[in-house]
């Protein structure tokens, strides 16, 4: 497999992934990026100093891995397009929520490699998780090609196809949650009557912070919390009207609702 990458759809997943092959030591002139406006593309050469194109069967052909970064609903059209053009032996990576691999397998050139994955959005800054799986003439060789193109992401995991929909609805989705609190915090922050700036500053700090301590500790998330939470004090008021107001429930019922999209999505 040649080591020229096609980014099929450049937007938030798509531009997070060729910066991290960037970092990760691709070489530039290897990269072709496809965009659908002109602005996103000088964007690209400018940042990233790859080439662009509206035109993605141009993309793919001479490409050994074809990335789709495009929205569930334009999956299918665009593989319909870019079949004639890929190369055999090319791997095409998939970051699109929902679609299984035989979605891609029906629409490719029989026997060619797909491999499924779910990032999410701290990809951008090198501090994603990705989960892999493989399609049915995806080999191990693919998926440490996959590995390699993604290691300036963050981490790697692999995992079964089956459970993608449900690592989507954790880590896929999940800095949505981490937002949702952030946000959440500190509106109550100027609730209590903070400023908004000294409201969103403790509540971005707090989550970093913790996150910290959970990684660097090692410790599990229930004795950090029990570290903070002393007998008949502030913390254990707080704790209990979070479960009056079904806040733990309602993370179950969340990624079960977006477990359950994911799967919709996919057809
Ligand atoms: N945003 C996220 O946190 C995550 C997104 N995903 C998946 O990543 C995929 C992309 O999501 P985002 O990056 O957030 O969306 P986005 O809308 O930012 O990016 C999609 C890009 O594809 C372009 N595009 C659409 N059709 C095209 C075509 N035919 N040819 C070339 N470019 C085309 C759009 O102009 C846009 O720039 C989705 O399938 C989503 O399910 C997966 C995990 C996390
Ligand atoms: O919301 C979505 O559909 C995508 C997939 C996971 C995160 N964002």
């Amino acid at each position: 497999m040649n080591q020229r990458l096609a980014v099929l759809g450049a937007g938030n997943m798509g531009e997070a992934v060729l910066a991290g092959a960037l970092s990760a030591g691709w070489r530039a002139s290897d990269v072709v990026a496809t965009v659908r406006t002109e602005a996103k593309a000088q964007h690209l050469r400018e940042a990233y100093q790859v080439a662009t194109t509206s035109d993605n069967v141009a993309a793919v052909r001479g490409a050994g891995l074809v990335l789709v970064g495009v929205k569930p609903k334009d999956v299918g059209a665009l593989l319909d397009e870019i079949a004639p053009g890929i190369e055999p032996g090319a791997v095409v990576v998939t970051v699109a929520a929902g679609h299984p691999t035989s979605f891609y397998e029906q629409r490719l050139p029989a026997g060619t490699a797909v491999v499924r994955t779910v990032p999410n959005t701290p990809a951008a800054i090198g501090a994603g998780i990705t989960a892999i799986a493989p399609g049915a003439a995806a080999t191990d060789a693919h998926l440490e090609a996959v590995e390699h193109l993604l290691a300036g992401t963050g981490a790697v995991v692999r995992a079964a196809e089956k459970d993608l929909n449900a690592v989507s609805a954790i880590s896929g989705s999940g800095p949505a949650y981490v937002f949702y609190v952030a946000d959440a915090l500190a509106e109550a922050g100027v609730l209590l009557g903070l400023t908004r700036d000294v409201a969103r500053r403790l509540a971005v700090q707090t989550l970093l912070g913790a996150s910290r301590l959970m990684d660097e500790s090692g410790e599990h998330p229930v004795l950090l919390r029990e570290k903070v939470t002393s007998p008949g004090g502030t913390t254990a008021a707080a704790l209990r009207a979070l479960d009056d107001g079904g806040v733990r429930a309602s993370f179950l019922a969340a990624a079960a609702a977006a477990r359950d999209r994911a799967h919709e999505l996919g057809g």
